[in-house]
């Protein structure tokens, strides 16, 4: 028997006003396994994660996480999600630590626990000595990493990121990339990274392409890319798609 998706999400469709942004999308992540939300701009990626998230109501479809349906269980649901989103969602003006523990008690972790799983999630990050400076002191990669070790406090098993790396430098982007990988392999993490970048996804990754709202392709990195790598398949998903709407 194959172990349970961390994450399902079955024709999920969403408009805002009469203008459909989702179409039907459907699509999985196994469990312990980094899948590419893959998408250019406007795809619907930030919308689809409000609506994994609960923030958005989706008028159809579901979503399950690991096998719990988002609208009947939803605090057993959201237990297992941590979310980084795209905007910056740190207080400047408190410290580090002050935003882990606060955050950690909206997740019911009592003070001690949360201080000590902060310290923890700190050092997995590189900013173990870091925990008492405010977060306005953080360059913008290091402030992401502590958006990341936020996310994990409540210990999820699947992890959401939203365009982690935009506006970083190499380095940073790098970083990160490898974090969440390190993770994904040494912990069995599940993880959706949406990203318009290629060069952050892997041969062994899966991938979900999204195209205008519709997931065009899906599956492992090496089964959807053609023979000219992802780049070349993605481009001609994409082209496909257009030529036959303008067909
Ligand atoms: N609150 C909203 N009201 C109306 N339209 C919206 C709203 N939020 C997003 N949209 C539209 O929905 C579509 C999908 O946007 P979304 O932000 O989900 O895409 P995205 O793939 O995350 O893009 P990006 O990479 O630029 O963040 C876009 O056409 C966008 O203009």
């Amino acid at each position: 028997m194959s172990a349970a998706d961390a994450l399902r999400v079955e024709n999920v469709s969403h408009w805002f006003g009469v203008r459909q942004v989702l179409s039907e999308v459907s699509f999985r992540v196994p469990q312990g396994q980094f899948v590419a939300l893959l998408g250019p701009n406007g795809a619907g990626k930030t919308t689809l994660f409000a609506i994994i998230a609960r923030l958005y109501h989706s008028r159809t479809g579901a979503v399950r996480v690991f096998e719990r349906d988002m609208q009947r269980e939803p605090s057993r649901a959201l237990a297992d999600l941590g979310i980084v989103f795209q905007a910056r969602t740190l207080d400047p003006d408190l410290t580090i630590g002050q935003n882990l523990v606060y955050h950690a008690a909206l997740h019911g972790i009592v003070k001690r626990h949360a201080v000590e799983r902060s310290a923890a999630l700190l050092a997995r990050v590189g900013l173990a000595d870091r925990m008492d400076d405010k977060v306005r002191t953080l360059s913008g990669g290091q402030a992401r990493r502590v958006e990341i070790a936020r996310a994990l406090i409540h210990q999820p098993r699947l992890l959401l990121l939203d365009e982690p790396t935009v506006g970083l430098d190499m380095a940073s982007r790098s970083d990160i990339v490898a974090d969440i990988r390190a993770l994904v392999r040494e912990e069995g993490l599940s993880v959706l990274w949406a990203t318009h970048i290629l060069d952050e996804i892997e041969p062994d990754d899966g991938v979900v392409v999204l195209h205008e709202g519709q997931v065009i392709a899906s599956g492992p990195v090496r089964s959807v890319a053609s023979e000219g790598g992802l780049a070349t398949a993605f481009h001609q998903l994409t082209n496909d798609r257009r030529v036959k709407e303008n067909a």
